[in-house]
């Protein structure tokens, strides 16, 4: 792509973040950009925008010569996919912000920008404002990565934010994320863990060249926390935290999950609120490195967009080398986590699931254990995708160690939690 060539974008979407690019990019003269279509699905509804600029026919963007980038702002994913795939198949490069489209069809996205020649860019899709990914792809183009961990989804945090700080219920919360452009056109991708899902899948792409599929990684939302959890958190001066990690583990394996987490006030994760987004990164050499800043919302996210749209005026790609090593990192299940599971009575938890506890406590209303337990044991547990039950991942929650532990061990940890 020339340098000095005015960039003809055609735009796809003209919601919280579409619209929020039209305005962006009338104000940044210097990107030598313009929107020359804009492509929604309701014809019928008033825009704040010349008339002329609009149609409902995807051709008039994706067969037009003359349009050089297509920049994806839909909330359909199955729809986004079309159209991407058009488009890079045209030999027009694209930028999207739809984490699902993307984290569902990555091997497909690979093989077309392989086949086409052609850029896909997506910071926007993971964290918002933050420069997460191109970080990953430039910076820490290296074997020496240990983790990431990180809050990832804005919605959830603003929600957390609102209940825990302000006393807002539930329900306030989530309606003001929604009102505020935050929340995804179906709020329970967020709720439900599966948005930061989404974006731990892109992340193992960029931080370690693992692909995987997102319902392949453990993850579960904010939806079960109860007042127990959270006082239990206040008393420890801990905050309950939405977070995606991924750690490689000393046998060189990843182990990669969305859970609620207590965070501890020591970690910078602790004084993240509203719709800020933070991630820790931490790599040999550097050691804890920390990326913060806004993870939702129209401006926040049209930055990204438009940083990727003046990537691509100098012919920027994601050269995805970490997919290319002789070495290739997995997922693996085969490590434990310290737990935190708060329910109504024990018929709805197994005990023997877990391979130590710890704590137990029981009040008339409800009851907690702090454990110790194997991932499979807990991805397979009934009781994992019962809404009563809520689980909270502990500070410094993985253990690595085989730990061997005898089925008379396991009883007198429960018998000196108080369990019999
Ligand atoms: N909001 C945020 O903070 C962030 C959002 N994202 C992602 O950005 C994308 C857009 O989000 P957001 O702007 O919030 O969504 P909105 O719901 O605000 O806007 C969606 C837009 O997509 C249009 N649209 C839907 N289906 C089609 C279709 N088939 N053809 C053409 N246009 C269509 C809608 O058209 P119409 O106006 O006619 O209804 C609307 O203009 C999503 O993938 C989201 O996950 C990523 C990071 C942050
Ligand atoms: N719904 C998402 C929007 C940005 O990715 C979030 O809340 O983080």
């Amino acid at each position: 792509m020339k340098h000095d060539k005015v960039l003809q974008i055609g735009l796809f979407g003209f919601g919280v973040v579409g619209e929020g690019i039209y305005k962006v990019l009338h104000q940044t003269p210097s990107l030598n950009a313009l929107i020359k279509k804009v492509c929604i699905k309701h014809a019928e509804k008033e825009r704040n925008a010349p008339a002329a600029l609009f149609t409902t026919d995807y051709d008039e963007i994706l067969n037009d010569p003359g349009i050089d980038i297509v920049v994806e702002l839909i909330d359909d994913a199955k729809e986004a996919f079309t159209i991407v795939r058009t488009a890079l198949k045209n030999k027009k490069s694209v930028v999207s912000a739809n984490k699902k489209m993307i984290a569902e069809h990555l091997p497909e996205l690979l093989q077309l920008q392989e086949e086409n020649e052609v850029s896909f860019l997506y910071e926007a899709a993971v964290c918002g404002s933050i420069p997460i990914i191109r970080n990953l792809e430039e910076y820490y183009d290296n074997d020496l990565l240990q983790s990431i961990c990180g809050i990832v989804n804005g919605s959830t945090n603003y929600i957390l934010t609102k209940i825990i700080d302000e006393g807002l219920t539930y329900v306030e919360a989530l309606q003001k994320a929604q009102q505020l452009g935050f929340a995804e056109s179906n709020p329970a991708l967020d709720v439900e863990g599966k948005d930061a899902t989404n974006k731990l899948t892109i992340l193992l792409a960029h931080a370690y060249g693992i692909i995987t599929r997102p319902e392949e990684l453990l993850h579960l939302g904010i939806t079960r926390l109860h007042s127990t959890d959270t006082r239990y958190a206040e008393e420890k001066a801990y905050q309950v935290k939405l977070t995606a990690q991924a750690y490689k583990l000393s046998n060189g394996k990843v182990a990669a999950f969305v859970l609620p987490q207590f965070v501890k006030a020591e970690s910078q994760l602790h004084g993240v609120k509203n719709e800020y987004n933070g991630v820790i990164i931490e790599s040999k050499l550097a050691d804890k490195q920390f990326l913060y800043g806004k993870g939702a919302g129209r401006y926040p996210t049209s930055s990204a967009v438009i940083s990727d749209i003046s990537a691509l005026s100098y012919d920027y790609k994601y050269e995805y080398k970490k997919l290319n090593r002789k070495e290739k990192y997995a997922i693996t299940t085969s490590y434990y986590l310290k737990v935190f599971v708060s329910f109504n009575d024990w018929s709805e938890v197994n005990k023997w699931d877990f391979e130590q506890v710890s704590e137990f406590h029981s009040t008339e209303n409800r009851q907690y254990l702090l454990g110790l337990i194997h991932v499979e044991k807990l991805k397979n547990a009934s009781w994992f995708n019962d809404p009563a039950v809520s689980v909270i991942l502990l500070p410094e929650s993985i253990i690595e160690k085989e730990a061997i532990i005898s089925s008379s061990l396991k009883k007198v940890s429960l018998q000196l939690a108080g369990i019999n």
